[in-house]
């Protein structure tokens, strides 16, 4: 087992990597103060993670359990009130800990319904796939999504802890697989260019699920994500290179009603085209953007953006981005492979060229 560290003072908290952690003696119950828990996963996870989780969390004197519907289309403020009517109904108090089993979706509704029951209450992630276990379970960004915009509705609340037990990726499936790693090459291009070449040359193994690269992938991922989170925990800054791509690819899944393409499919799509708007700018060469396409395309991502979208259907959904201040587009580009940059004067033509290249 391998132990990171997020820190951020009074709210730090440990990140546990390793196989079979579920079933480490302790580990879990170890994490949990009090002895009231509400359990919260999906129709998918819990049939294969649920019994493990219960074992490990031992005798409670008050344990609940939510079961949620699979998939984007859920992230809904609905289905975090189940959470908090599941917590109340059951009469959990301040000292509960609500522990989330699953993908990012679980994760972020169940962080979202922490940080609002009875303003605030510990929880603890378990993340069981590739992205959740990269990305999502670190950094206390919760929330779900709006109609009209992704992840719109949330709040800034770190977990207690991260335990991510590497052997539930056993079971995900390989598109699943893939939409992780295209946040796994995002750390690479944005803060870490001797990871993306290691990436690349790499990516082989990781694809195979090889043990040893997939728990190097998933270390340097977090210590990269802990790092930046430790730097700028509500992205006053230098959080925001953490989204590359990620304006681009949270108007696509919102065109699409949510669920369509994954999240990880949306954001490589997104990564590809400010990859194309670096070079443009002549920050990357037209080498640097291909060897990105073929990597993605090695692992089955997208590398254009939906073709039946329109510069017009872009632009109406980025100008609900978050990170927009007063109207002004801020995206997230790249200076060169390994670091990002922020700019806020992409013109309509720059832009015009990512959807209709040529
Ligand atoms: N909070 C953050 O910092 C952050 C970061 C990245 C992404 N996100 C959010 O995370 C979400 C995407 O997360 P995701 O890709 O994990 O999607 P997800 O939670 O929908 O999980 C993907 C699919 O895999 C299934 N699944 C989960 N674990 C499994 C396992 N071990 N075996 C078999 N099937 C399994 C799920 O039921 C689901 O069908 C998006 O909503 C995105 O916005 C949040
Ligand atoms: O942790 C962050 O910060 C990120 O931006 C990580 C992203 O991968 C993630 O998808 C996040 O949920 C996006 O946040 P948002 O603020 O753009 O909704
Ligand atoms: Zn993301």
């Amino acid at each position: 087992m391998h132990t990171l560290r997020v820190d951020l003072g009074e709210r730090s908290y440990p990140i546990y990597i390793g196989r079979d952690l579920f079933a480490t003696p302790e580990l879990l119950a170890e994490q949990i103060q009090g002895s009231q828990v509400v359990l919260v996963s999906n129709e998918v996870v819990a049939p294969l993670y649920a019994d493990k989780v219960r074992a490990a969390l031992g005798e409670r004197k008050l344990l609940s359990e939510v079961v949620l519907p699979d998939g984007e289309q859920h992230k809904t403020m609905a289905m975090m009130e189940r959470i908090i009517d599941r917590a109340m109904a059951d009469g959990h108090s301040r000292n509960t800990t609500f522990v989330a089993l699953g993908g990012g979706v679980v994760g972020d509704m169940t962080g979202f319904a922490a940080a609002c029951y009875q303003r605030g209450v510990d929880f603890v992630q378990l993340p069981t796939t590739l992205l959740a276990q990269v990305d999502s379970s670190v950094g206390g960004k919760t929330g779900v999504n709006h109609p009209l915009g992704k992840n719109m509705i949330g709040a800034f609340h770190q977990p207690r802890a991260v335990l991510i037990d590497t052997d539930t990726l056993q079971t995900l499936p390989t598109r699943e697989f893939a939409a992780g790693l295209a946040e796994v090459l995002k750390y690479g291009l944005i803060c870490d260019a001797q990871f993306y070449r290691w990436l690349v040359v790499n990516m082989p193994r990781l694809l195979a699920r090889d043990e040893a690269a997939l728990a190097e992938a998933i270390e340097r991922s977090c210590a990269s994500k802990a790092a930046v989170v430790a730097a700028d925990e509500r992205e006053g800054g230098v959080r925001a290179i953490l989204n590359l791509g990620h304006t681009f690819g949270h108007a696509i899944e919102n065109h699409q009603g949510y669920g369509q393409w994954l999240h990880g499919e949306a954001v490589a799509a997104g990564m590809v085209m400010a990859a194309r708007m670096s070079a443009a700018r002549g920050w990357l060469s037209e080498e640097e953007v291909q060897g990105l396409v073929d990597l993605q395309r090695s692992m089955e991502l997208p590398v254009e953006p939906p073709p039946e979208m329109s510069l017009a259907d872009f632009q109406t959904l980025m100008a609900r981005d978050k990170k927009v201040i007063d109207g002004r587009l801020r995206l997230v580009l790249l200076r060169e492979i390994g670091s990002a940059v922020i700019v806020d004067d992409a013109s309509e033509d720059e832009l015009q060229k990512l959807i209709a290249p040529g």
